[in-house]
């Protein structure tokens, strides 16, 4: 298009896309509708990738989990205004709560129309109702800023501790013009948006003291290591140090879970009894009893913590040894600084390898337990996926529910970092079906997502999602018939217990689409289902029908419930 002088024009449309293309960004996730459906149209019509959704808030956890597994690029949702923008807050806000980076973007009203509130189509503050969830809030107002604004956005999304961003973009915004010259000056690429983070020398040597002088040293590795991709400094200073670790839920993998050095199979032991824990990318919060209690053994215990994060450190207790920075520069500067120390004590490493292999042994029996008659407990129908993923480590393991949740994280070992995707720090329901669309479209890979059946109730519609793009997605719901568990006593007065589901016929949700359905009752043919579902790289749902009896009240949590003590009124 040109103007009266013949001068070729752009438009914000095609800004935008192009500053995104220079920026590596080719893929959004997203619902459409006004004013943002033709720019989801262009960017198809450009070869770019748009995802398709049911509801932004699952797009918004698929762009949330494409910026974990990238690390240095964010994911993007892109959102219609008000509903839209507030269906995909959750995830924005999911996001920055696990620092993942994440860029949410959102078509809204002229700020003239809403600071006076005149009542514009899906009209919302929506920059300043955003900026409590996020690491940073923007809006762009004009086409000449979409670069700068998108460089912002990005650097803001991937640098020091990631997290989720929101732009604001006024529909004008996108019918605003400029000369494709001018256009060409202001799009750029920001250098170097993840810059090292060293340590400081003494931070090194202060930690390095620490450690030489613990007795019974543990390390606890954290997803903040495995989005750092610091997979060779992390096997490094493990091997070297021969100290003991255990991973968080989604660091597991970053060092094999059969690594003869992990101690996850006794987790309370090595918590408990060690003197000085290295934290590695993780956080001493709620999932860590905040460091205190009876998990740390009653204790304060000498910390080292390796965090991006200055004011991390002493959050929930006094750190010996911080040491702020990148994960890789830390780990590499500290193994560096510890060549020639002696490895952790062979008294403590051989304690915790006794109760190991007490603890993996007690689990293998129950794995290998007979299926009872009211049907698969979560041990022996588990212990199926667990051989599974041994054969098959390079599959990307989704997992949410409670004793979904917490069942598959003790059994199913993992050998490869950023494959286990799960609830994270929230804890939250829902990331499933979105979880599955990311992480097959970013990684190519196959997906299998454990699910509770409350839990993918969350997400379930995304199934037609899955279906649309034909990506290779198993789903296995643990169908106990229940949240928590499907047996709970009606409260009587014909109500229905809060916790109990129909105990569904998922299978036939997922053929409703033209995927593939299996129902198991036994662990045989949840063998059988699953080795065909993921050969066939197809989107395959298995409905396992579990014992309604099977499984505690919110899991390994259940402590964390607050029971009245006054008793019914
Ligand atoms: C908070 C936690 C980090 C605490 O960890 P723990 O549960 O204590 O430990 P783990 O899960 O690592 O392991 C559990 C136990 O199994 C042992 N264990 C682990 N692996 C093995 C193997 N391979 N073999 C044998 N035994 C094993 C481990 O030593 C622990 O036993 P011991 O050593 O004997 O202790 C975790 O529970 C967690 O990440 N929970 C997430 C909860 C959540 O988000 N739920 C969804 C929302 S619920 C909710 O919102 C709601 O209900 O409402
Ligand atoms: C957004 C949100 N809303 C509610 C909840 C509370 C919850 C935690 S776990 C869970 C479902 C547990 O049942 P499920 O069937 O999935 O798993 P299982 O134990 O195997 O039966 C709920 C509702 C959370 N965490 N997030
Ligand atoms: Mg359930």
């Amino acid at each position: 298009m040109s103007n009266e002088d013949n001068v070729e024009l752009t438009d914000g449309f095609h800004v935008l896309m192009d500053t995104l293309k220079m920026n590596d960004i080719d893929t959004m996730y997203g619902v459409v509708g006004i004013p943002i459906t033709n720019l989801a149209r262009l960017w198809e019509q450009d070869g770019q990738k748009f995802y398709s959704f049911r509801h932004e808030q699952h797009a918004g956890y698929a762009a949330s989990i494409a910026g974990y597994i990238q690390g240095d690029k964010p994911g993007v949702c892109l959102t219609v205004s008000a509903p839209g923008f507030l269906n995909g807050l959750t995830a924005l806000a999911h996001a920055t709560t696990n620092c993942f980076p994440m860029i949410l973007m959102s078509g809204s009203s002229e700020r003239e129309i809403v600071d006076l509130m005149q009542g514009d189509y899906e009209e919302m503050d929506q920059m300043n109702i955003a900026r409590p969830h996020c690491k940073a809030s923007f809006r762009i107002n004009s086409i000449k800023d979409i670069p700068i604004g998108i460089a912002r956005a990005i650097r803001t999304a991937v640098s020091g501790r990631p997290g989720g961003v929101y732009v604001d973009l006024p529909a004008r915004l996108f019918g605003q013009t400029l000369s494709v010259e001018e256009a060409k000056q202001l799009i750029f690429k920001p250098v170097d948006v993840t810059p090292a983070q060293i340590p400081a020398a003494d931070a090194i040597a202060r930690a390095a003291e620490v450690i030489k002088n613990a007795k019974r040293p543990v390390v606890m590795l954290g997803k903040g290591a495995a989005m750092a991709k610091a997979d060779a400094e992390v096997k490094a200073f493990i091997e070297q140090t021969g100290i003991p670790f255990l991973p968080m839920g989604m660091a597991k993998g970053l060092m094999p879970d059969t690594h003869p050095q992990s101690a996850a199979a006794t987790r309370a032991f090595a918590l408990a009894q060690c003197d000085v824990c290295i934290l590695v990318g993780a956080r001493l919060n709620w999932l860590m009893q905040h460091g205190k209690g009876k998990t740390w053994g009653n204790e304060l215990k000498k910390f080292v913590q390796i965090d991006i994060q200055a004011n991390e450190i002493d959050s929930n207790q006094p750190i010996a040894a911080p040491v702020v920075g990148d994960v890789k520069s830390c780990l590499s500067l500290l193994t560096e600084a510890l060549k020639g120390a002696p490895k952790a004590p062979a008294e403590w490493t051989g304690a915790l390898k006794e109760k190991v292999d007490t603890n993996k042994g007690k689990l293998a029996t129950k794995m290998a337990a007979p299926v009872a008659p009211t049907g698969m407990n979560y041990s022996n129908s588990l212990g199926v996926l667990k051989e599974f993923m041994l054969k098959n480590p390079s599959i990307n393991l989704v997992n949410e529910g409670a004793n979904a949740l917490d069942n598959t994280r003790m059994i199913v070992d993992m050998l490869e970092p950023r494959r286990r995707l799960d609830s994270g720090t929230w804890g939250v329901m829902g990331i499933g079906m979105g979880y599955c669309v990311a992480a097959a479209t970013v990684t190519g890979d196959p997906v299998i997502a454990v699910e509770g059946d409350s839990a993918f109730g969350f997400s379930g519609m995304e199934l037609e999602t899955i279906c649309r793009y034909n990506l290779p997605v198993t789903v296995i719901i643990m169908n106990n018939g229940g949240i928590y568990k499907g047996n709970e006593e009606d409260p009587g007065n014909g109500l229905v217990s809060c916790t109990r589901l129909i105990r569904g016929r998922y299978d036939q949700m997922m053929e409703a689409f033209g995927g593939k359905g299996y129902l198991v009752n036994t662990p045989e043919e949840l063998k059988a289902a699953l080795e065909e579902a993921v050969a066939s790289k197809k989107p395959c749902l298995i409905n396992a029908m579990i014992d309604p009896d099977a499984g505690v009240e919110s899991g390994r949590i259940k402590s964390l419930n607050i029971v009245s003590k006054v008793g019914k009124k």
